[in-house]
């Protein structure tokens, strides 16, 4: 008999009857909000006549939800953009014929140390005890001269004029937030993009497959991006997850065709002071459907310096030095990770609520001093 390769992705183990037992995540991380239980907390905002640019016009009433959006939720969704919906379903498309490639396939691009992009499975941190229910594929998808097509997929064919035409319009979107946000913290439009340095646009396809056992898994833990902005698209089947209550609940983000999600990540979140939210969010999975979300991660140079650009009269500065963008992102992950650390600790001796929260304050405050 031919020996039978072990399923190596969540694709291939999708078909099993138990969930192997890497996904099983504690009871606590486990979704009590289901991923149809869509909910319209999170604004929709229209960017319809976002050029009628004059007092009273359009463009102030957009302007004015945003920032209401991002003080809240750090989380809203977009429409009328002006992003045709055609894209959409041939990114859609290329990415569903991508996953349901042989895993001998997907994984001849898998990314390793050094390696610019590719095919991950999961993509949990070492010490994190609990495998998410995913695969993914990073595309680096700008600066246009760092790009390492040998990690671009030849199958299907036509990756590479549909993520370029996919960067173009996003970035032109994004631009647009940025205005945006620079005028709701009272700057020049141009204020937020000055101090990324050229932009890195990181393009993450994700895939969480039908699970045999969607209520013990998660497809992606909660956290925060730890980029400055990421636009997101998501399929129709709901699975994404926001809170603003320190996970004590959560809502289901609805999904509304040709939308687009955006998340503050943390640069935004250190700009502003804190005055823009960070996405604190997750992805469940569900047992019925295949799952796909496109995410764009906009990130600054490495040496860009990251500060809080406007510090009103009696607020303190959440930063007391810049630091530089490559250094953000470590103190990111550092966090993730101490906090999950924190979290095992608080379990295994049976802290209150009150005390935990207390700890992870101090860790947050430790990790900017
Ligand atoms: O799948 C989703 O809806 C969320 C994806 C996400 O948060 C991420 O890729 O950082
Ligand atoms: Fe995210």
């Amino acid at each position: 008999m031919a020996p039978t390769t072990a399923a190596i992705t969540p694709t291939s183990q999708a078909h099993e009857k138990t969930l192997g037992e890497q996904y099983v995540v504690h009871k606590k991380d486990r979704a009590m909000v289901g991923h149809k239980d869509f909910s319209d907390d999170i604004p929709v905002i229209s960017l319809a006549g976002i050029d009628e640019d004059y007092p009273g016009g359009r463009r102030e009433q957009i302007l004015k939800k945003i920032v209401s959006a991002c003080e809240e939720w750090g989380i809203f969704q977009v429409v009328d953009h002006g992003i045709s919906d055609e894209l959409f379903t041939q990114m859609f498309e290329l990415s569903r014929q991508f996953f349901a490639l042989p895993d001998e396939y997907k994984l001849r691009y898998k990314m390793t140390q050094g390696k610019k992009g590719g095919f991950t499975v999961s993509s949990h941190f070492p010490d994190e005890a609990v495998a998410n229910w995913r695969e993914l594929m990073l595309f680096m998808e700008r600066p246009i001269q760092g790009r390492d097509y040998s990690q671009w997929p030849d199958k299907p064919e036509g990756w590479r004029p549909i993520i370029d035409e996919y960067g173009v319009k996003l970035a032109e979107v994004s631009g647009k937030l940025y205005e945006l946000l620079s005028e709701g913290l009272r700057l020049e439009r141009d204020a937020l993009t000055k101090t990324l340095g050229e932009i890195h646009g990181h393009l993450v396809v994700n895939h969480y497959p039908k699970c045999p056992q969607p209520d013990l898994a998660v497809g992606l833990k909660r956290h925060t991006d730890p980029s400055s902005m990421t636009v997101l698209l998501q399929d129709q089947v709901g699975g994404l997850q926001a809170t603003k209550d320190d996970a004590k609940t959560w809502v289901t983000v609805r999904p509304i065709k040709n939308a687009l999600v955006v998340n503050l990540g943390e640069h935004l979140y250190y700009m502003s002071n804190g005055r823009y939210k960070r996405a604190d969010h997750r992805a469940i999975v569900n047992g019925e459907h295949n799952r796909m979300s496109i995410a764009l991660f906009f990130h600054g140079e490495n040496e860009a310096k990251v500060y809080p650009l406007n510090v009103k009269e009696g607020e303190t500065p959440l930063l007391e030095e810049p630091i530089t963008y490559a250094e953000m992102r470590k103190r990111h992950n550092i966090l993730y990770l101490d906090r999950i650390k924190i979290a095992k600790l608080a379990e295994r001796e049976n802290w209150s609520q009150e005390e935990l929260m207390r700890k992870l304050t101090e860790l947050e405050q430790r990790s900017n001093a």
